[in-house]
């Protein structure tokens, strides 16, 4: 017997997109910085990491691997649903999805989101995006619903716990000892996580929420209470803007002037491994540990891990009940409650003028 998904007749993964060959790169980044006021500067240094890893991003291809398990994961539980993808920076972009889904008679979609935290970068510009492809598509295109936040999901914390362990495990002994846990995000600007969320603030909060259970989680485990910090990389916009700090690569100097031997650093902002993990993490904070004397250890990200993506199919079992008026029970852990269903008006503003945004409340 197929599993209720009723009013659903499809999933939409929403990503972030990434150029596939070195082509790409330039109208990728003028994609995704059209009319946010990047310098110029900073897209040549940003092209430079694309061109490093031969101008292909490895986004397009864990999205692509992350639908295979979610669709491998809804045929083994009784899940009849096609899911479908698009972008908001790159083929396939989500106007050509929804045309396609109209197409197929796809009339209500729930969506997931590749970003976990509220804020306008993670959450509302997508259901921007999502507003302009469906007026792009026009008359016939399917309703959408995107799935609540996730950064407190199980199937989201339980594997960061793992990957933490794991990486604590690859640190010699005596790095160990005295290791910090770095949970490293995006930076964002101060201005856009001080209106993040119903009561702004949100995106630290969120952040802060996930480092503590999955610290608390890894002192269960080890026995052993880890400094824990939240830190940030991939700063972008003018120097004369304020963005969240500290940057992790600042953050792992000062620690080595104190004498700390060895770093873990958990993505906790991202889902997968994409450029900002390869390269920023991989790539620059690890060359700066290596330079200070420091031990560097990555913890993997959530990725394909069987747990996230069983999270897909409970978030959407989850909210079909809800739209079908039924009671149910919201899986979270940590300190924060269950993240709501539409997002609240006025949430996560976009500080550069008012736009038709889908998924809010009315
Ligand atoms: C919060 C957040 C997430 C996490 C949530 C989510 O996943 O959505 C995220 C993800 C990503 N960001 C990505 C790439 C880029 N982000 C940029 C620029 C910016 N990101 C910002 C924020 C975020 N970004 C912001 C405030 C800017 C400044 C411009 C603006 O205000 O809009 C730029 C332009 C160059 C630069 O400015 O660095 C690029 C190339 C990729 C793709 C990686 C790949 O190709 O593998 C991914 C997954
Ligand atoms: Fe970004």
């Amino acid at each position: 017997m197929p599993l209720d998904t009723a009013p659903y007749d499809a999933l939409l993964l929403v990503s972030f997109g990434g150029p596939e060959k070195p082509d790409d790169v330039l109208p990728f980044l003028e994609n995704v910085t059209r009319g946010r006021g990047i310098p110029r500067e900073r897209l040549v240094e940003v092209g430079e990491h694309y061109y490093g890893f031969g101008g292909r991003s490895p986004i397009n291809d864990q999205n692509r691997a992350f639908i295979s398990a979610v669709e491998e994961d809804f045929r083994s539980t009784g899940v009849d649903l096609p899911v479908y993808w698009g972008n908001r920076n790159w083929d396939p972009y989500l106007a050509d999805t929804l045309q396609r889904m109209k197409d197929d008679g796809i009339k209500r979609a729930a969506c997931l989101v590749t970003s976990a935290y509220s804020s306008y970068s993670g959450c509302r510009q997508y259901r921007e995006n999502l507003a302009e492809a469906v007026a792009t598509v026009g008359e016939g295109a399917p309703e959408l619903d995107r799935l609540r936040h996730y950064f407190n999901h199980p199937g989201f914390v339980e594997p960061m716990v793992d990957a933490t362990l794991s990486a604590l495990a690859g640190l010699g002994d005596a790095a160990r000892r005295d290791a910090h846990v770095l949970f490293v995000t995006h930076s964002i600007p101060e201005s856009m996580n001080d209106t993040a969320g119903p009561e702004g603030g949100a995106y630290v909060a969120q952040h802060r929420a996930v480092v503590d259970e999955v610290g608390e989680r890894v002192r269960q485990e080890t026995g052993h209470r880890y400094a824990t910090e939240l830190v940030f990389c991939s700063r972008s916009g003018p120097p004369h803007v304020p963005w969240l700090e500290p940057d992790i690569n600042d953050r792992i100097e000062e620690l080595a002037r104190q004498g700390v031997g060895g770093v873990v650093v958990v993505p906790i902002g991202f889902v997968s491994d994409h450029m900002e993990v390869i390269y920023d993490l991989d790539t620059e904070a690890q060359a700066t540990a290596e330079k200070a004397g420091v031990e560097f250890a990555r913890a993997a990200t959530a990725g394909v891990d069987p747990r996230f993506v069983a999270m897909v199919r409970d978030l959407l079992l989850e909210r079909a009940a809800v739209e079908r008026g039924e009671e149910v029970r919201r899986e979270s852990v940590g300190a924060l409650a269950p993240s709501w269903d539409r997002c609240p008006v006025g949430c996560c503003p976009n500080q550069r003028g008012d736009k038709p945004a889908l998924c809010g409340q009315a």
